[in-house]
């Protein structure tokens, strides 16, 4: 798997990319392709299998090619074949050998208790912008699980190797794992991923707040699924712990859902422009946070419609667009297409409840804070998220930070807004390969 993501011929690096200003209301249907969380835990799952396994609707992008690199790293086998993702179960986890992350949370967090299950050390790396992201919650509770953990730069950043005996916890360790996940959900969803390749039932327990709930129901249920035994135990006031019983995962088929995080800038399109949208395949129920935009899209003044065949979305257009008050502590990642529709909206917004976007792919509130400025709005950085009041904007040169959807917020602001030219654009294939061309094709219609 290490032949380059599919990415349009416009998703060139190192350039600006004029944002296309939306010749009138939208009106298109929209195949999303599939999900980063539901691919990269469906990868992991299928590693430890007790049999093959193929992954249907799989999305492919840089985020899921460095999981079944890293994957492949530990001694899996992930090939694409007619579509479907065909995944060989290791044996035995492979030790030895060196994980590039990128700029992934999902490889920084979740290969690391893998990596602790093998007889040897592993060594992992990333791209610039990854050495700022958290990480040493998990890997202090692998240290006290029995691995070893050397930090080859800043301590508690990458890159750092992580070494184990081939048992974990080791003997005489406890098989209580607790972990603070306030900075993130992906500490969790790490250890209950590997745990039914740990010696005997292990508990996984969090201590103070938890962000991204829904992110932990998605570990939960992709384990359970495959018929690893999990149940919440009840926890103490303000923690939550899961116990999980060993043994490998069922192999056989797995589809994936379209990715309902990344639906969210064409969603906005619709609302932005008094126009339509349909993302077919909208699953009835789902444990993605981005099935939320059907709530905060409606408050927002859209009508939402979900049917058997996928999810429509229609107006209010930008003079009809309510700005909201809320708090996006389980669905953080929506954060910054929120922020175009809350920058064009006809009233102020506030959203709270997400101080940890900070250690995302940039400082998420910083980054929107100032690009919303330097396109002539007002918005201010709060503590724990952001407030934006409605302001004329103006086009402007946005910067991305490497972040996907710092240039999805960009794409979305520059429907309304002539000038805005979009910095690296090819940063979306870290989950949304081929953007622009989807944009396109959406802006020239395509009803469907
Ligand atoms: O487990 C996952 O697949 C994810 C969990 C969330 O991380 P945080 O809890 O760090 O926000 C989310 O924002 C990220 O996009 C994907
Ligand atoms: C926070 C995100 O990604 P990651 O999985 O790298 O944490 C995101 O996609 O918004």
């Amino acid at each position: 798997m290490t032949e380059a993501p599919p990415s349009s011929p416009d998703d060139a690096s190192g350039t600006w990319w004029p944002a296309p200003v939306s010749p009138g209301p939208v009106d298109a249907c929209v195949p999303v392709p599939g999900s980063k969380s539901q691919t990269n835990r469906a990868l992991i799952l299928a590693a430890l299998a007790d049999g093959p396994v193929t992954l249907r609707g799989a999305l492919d992008a840089r985020d899921t090619r460095l999981m079944a690199d890293g994957l492949h790293t530990l001694g899996a086998c992930v090939e694409r074949s007619d579509g479907a993702l065909r995944v060989t179960p290791l044996d035995r986890v492979r030790p030895g050998g060196l994980i590039d992350c990128g700029l992934a949370g999902t490889v920084l967090r979740f290969l690391p208790p893998l990596a602790a299950l093998a007889r040897g050390e592993t060594t992992f790396t990333g791209d610039e912008a990854a050495r700022a992201r958290p990480v040493r919650p998990v890997l202090d509770a692998l240290e006290q699980a029995g691995a070893s953990v050397s930090y080859l730069g800043e301590p508690g950043f990458l890159p750092f190797r992580v070494g184990g005996s081939g048992v974990l916890p080791v003997p005489g360790a406890p098989h209580d794992l607790a972990v603070d996940a306030q900075a993130s959900s992906q500490f969790l969803s790490a250890l209950l991923l590997a745990a039914p390749l740990m010696s005997g039932p292990v508990t996984v327990r969090s201590a103070g707040r938890i962000v991204s709930a829904p992110h932990i129901a998605m570990t939960v249920a992709a384990l359970r699924d495959r018929g690893v035994p999990v149940s919440e135990l009840p926890g103490d006031t303000g923690t939550r712990a899961w116990r999980i019983r060993p043994g490998r995962p069922r192999g056989g088929e797995i589809a994936i859902e379209p990715d309902l995080s990344n639906a969210g800038p064409f969603l906005a399109a619709a609302a932005l422009t008094g126009g339509r949208v349909r993302v077919p395949d909208w699953p009835r129920r789902t444990t993605q946070a981005g099935d939320a935009w059907r709530g905060l899209l409606a408050r927002m003044g859209a009508r939402v419609a979900l049917d058997g065949t996928g999810l429509t979305v229609e107006g209010p257009g930008a003079s009809g667009l309510r700005g909201v008050d809320v708090d996006l502590s389980d669905v953080g990642e929506l954060t910054p297409t929120l922020a175009a529709l809350a920058v064009c909206a006809a009233t102020p917004s506030r959203i709270s409840g997400v101080a940890h976007l900070r250690g995302h792919e940039t400082d998420r509130l910083a980054a929107l804070a100032r690009e919303i400025t330097r396109l002539g709005g007002d918005a201010t950085e709060l503590e724990d998220g952001l407030a934006i009041r409605p302001r004329p904007l103006h086009g402007a040169r946005v910067r991305t930070y490497a972040d996907h959807r710092m240039a999805t917020f960009a794409a979305v602001v520059g429907l309304r807004v002539p000038g805005v030219e979009v910095e690296d654009v090819a940063t979306t294939g870290k989950t949304l390969p081929g953007f622009t061309r989807l944009w396109a094709r959406m802006l020239g219609g395509g009803a469907g």
